[in-house]
């Protein structure tokens, strides 16, 4: 027995978990959904992926959906759970107490990938879990309510632990795929789907795994469907009933009591005794290594027409009528909606938790602003001691604008680091928000509050070292100027950054297109080929919806204006030779930094414009986002 499984067995329960039973209890577990689907089929592209099927799942009872590797399993989970949306064909129906309901309003569904956040503990991620989940305000009743959680998925020894990710290595696969669970049930929905639970677990850690999920089955009277590869015969018994499918077909479907084993006998399967039942009817049922197409097409042929002329075909049909036949005549309907699965806390209260955990994780996630701090204060140091002390010489003039584009185009730049962060949080948010959760709006907006201050701390923490390293305008209000302008576009750029994260969701997808959205802003923002001179199309299109434009034009005028040049000697003739035309007059050998500005084209600069644009595009951007999120489903 492995260590993680020891440590599960020997996880001892708290010692009071009564209160946050009772509490949860009035609201959802007073009543159950019955699920049951008729005649069920479903197509892509003429190919049946599943077909004829029929059953019901009652309140407190578990199903397990078995089946070789392509049966249909996942299919007919998605199908049933209504995640399968417009791809292919439907055909049947998917009832709850015998009607048609919006699945999704009273089901969750628990996925096979563990999107964890990697820098929580176990149970900070139970603990935000249980916040958003459950309608608990007594802090003390809540923290009861995550040690049975911890108890209860054998995570107790290791709930102090972080998760882990890329650069902390954290719990192993196993606790990973219990606590994934764990926070996917902390909402005790009516219906649960569970996407094979236990895959990467030892024998003894998915019997508990399964355990636990009966135990909560029975007690709170929600309806449970589980696909399920091969269970040992004491995780098997804990199923009620089990759907065997091959070839998307029902090959039997009904009580795991030993009819099963009976039913295979009469079709002339044997399963000997004292054998796994499941692993007999799926060597049975399993023919893809026979190596004789026609052998296997005969032998599934005759297990799917046995089926649809047994007795118990017969049975499910009448069970899922008997649901029909109920909800005709039933009144009870109206109040099992309540507790169902909608948002457990209201919008402002979704916001207030997701920004707690949102700060949390931008605090302790080094790769979301930390790695970056460092290296822009690295940069704000090379930058500083190579533009060092930026004397008032005409020369300098052409190195201030260099040092204002270069910090601008580097810094937003950067913001490509803070990807893989924003990968790991959207996968979260898509289990999330699957489940309902919380609603888009509420997570696009803790986001946007959590961003700001991060982002201003990298500005700061950039501008202190490098502004006065180069010596750039000395003005009382400058050094503030030039940070609240930097922020603008590092924020802008953070901003665009998430949106192509969720619009493409793959590390290197996201990087290129910031990448090369990043050179374009570069190219056109006006510092390599002057304003006046950028062909009316590129204008259009990219130069005035340009973010670099908008901060770069208000940061050359925080520079320069208010500042005097000294023209150079000049070498022929006598007198000066001033590089910019000075409305001090000829004699006055030095120019202005207004000369500058207006010899440069930007003579018309606006602070409150580049404030209101680069504001327009930080709303731009996130409302996009938002859009996304909800348009943009992850694929099934
Ligand atoms: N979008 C699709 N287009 C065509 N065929 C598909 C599509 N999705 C699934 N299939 C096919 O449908 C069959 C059932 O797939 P499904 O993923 O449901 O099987 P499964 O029993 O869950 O398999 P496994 O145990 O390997 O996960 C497979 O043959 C698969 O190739």
């Amino acid at each position: 027995m492995s260590k993680e499984t020891s440590d599960f067995l020997m996880a001892e329960r708290p010692p009071s978990t009564e209160t946050a039973v009772t509490v949860d209890s009035t609201s959802s577990a007073s009543s159950g959904l019955t699920l049951s689907w008729k005649d069920l089929g479903y197509t892509i592209k003429d190919k049946t992926l599943l077909s004829g099927l029929n059953g019901c799942v009652e309140p407190g009872q578990v199903l397990a959906v078995m089946g070789p590797s392509g049966a249909g399993k996942s299919t007919f989970l998605d199908v049933v759970a209504g995640r399968k949306g417009k791809v292919g064909s439907l055909y049947g129906q998917v009832l709850l107490n015998g009607t048609q309901r919006a699945m999704k309003k009273y089901s969750s569904y628990v996925t096979q990938d563990d999107s964890l956040i990697g820098c929580f503990t176990v149970r900070e991620t139970i603990r935000y879990a249980v916040e958003l989940g459950q309608p608990i305000s007594n802090k003390k009743v809540r923290e009861d309510k995550v040690q049975e959680l911890l108890a209860q998925f054998g995570l107790v020894k290791c709930a102090d632990s972080p998760v882990g990710d890329a650069i902390i290595r954290g719990i192993s696969g196993g606790e990973k795929r219990r606590l994934s669970i764990a926070v996917q049930l902390v909402k005790e929905p009516k219906i649960i789907f569970l996407d094979e639970p236990t895959s990467g677990l030892d024998s003894a850690a998915s019997f508990k795994v399964m355990e636990a999920i009966r135990d909560m089955a029975r007690r709170r009277k929600c309806t449970i469907v589980c696909s399920i590869h091969q269970p040992s015969p004491s995780t098997y018994a804990l199923f009620d009933k089990v759907l065997f499918l091959a070839r998307g077909n029902t090959v039997y479907y009904g009580p795991t009591n030993g009819i099963e084993a009976e039913y295979f006998k009469s079709v002339g399967h044997e399963i000997p005794v004292h054998s796994n039942v499941p692993d007999a009817v799926l060597d049975h049922i399993n023919v893809d290594f026979l190596g004789d197409e026609e052998l296997a097409n005969t032998r599934i042929d005759h297990f799917v027409k046995s089926w649809t002329q047994s007795a118990g075909r017969v049975e499910s049909i009448s069970s899922v009528d008997a649901e029909l036949k109920k909800a005709h005549t039933s009144n009870e309907d109206a109040g099992i909606i309540v507790g169902g699965g909608d948002y457990t806390h209201g919008f402002l209260k979704q916001v207030e938790i997701l920004t707690r955990r949102n700060f949390q994780n931008a605090l302790k996630n080094i790769l979301l602003f930390w790695v970056r701090l460092a290296m822009y204060l690295a940069m704000a140091i090379l930058m500083g001691t190579t533009w060092l002390r930026m004397s008032d010489n005409q020369n300098t003039v052409q190195d201030r604008f260099s040092a204002i584009f270069f910090t601008i185009a580097f810094l937003a730049f950067m913001s490509v680091a803070g990807i893989p962060a924003v990968l790991e949080e959207r996968a979260v948010f898509y289990r999330e928000r699957m489940n309902r959760t919380y609603s888009v709006g509420a997570y696009v907006i803790a986001n946007t509050l959590v961003s700001m201050p991060f982002v201003l701390i990298i500005a700061v923490g950039f501008s202190i070292p490098a502004y006065w390293l180069m010596g750039m305008n000395s003005g009382a209000s400058n050094f503030f100027v030039f940070i609240a302008y930097l922020w603008l576009a590092l924020y802008v750029a953070e901003s665009m950054v998430i949106l192509l994260a969720a619009i493409f969701p793959i590390f290197v997808a996201a990087l290129t297109l910031a990448s090369f959205f990043n050179g374009l802003e570069m190219v056109t923002q006006g510092y390599f080929v002057r304003r006046q001179n950028i062909p009316a199309f590129w204008k259009y299109v990219f130069h005035y919806w340009n973010y670099q434009k908008w901060s770069w034009e208000a940061l050359i005028a925080n520079e320069f204006v208010g500042l005097t040049f000294q023209c150079n000697p000049n070498p022929v003739g006598g007198g000066c030779f001033c590089s910019i035309p000075s409305s001090l007059g000829p004699d006055a050998c030095k120019f202005t930094g207004e000369d500058v500005i207006a010899e440069y084209g930007y003579g018309d600069y606006s602070y409150w414009k580049s404030a209101v644009c680069l504001i327009a595009l930080i709303v731009f951007f996130r409302l996009a986002f938002y859009v996304t999120l909800r348009v943009k489903k992850p694929k099934v």
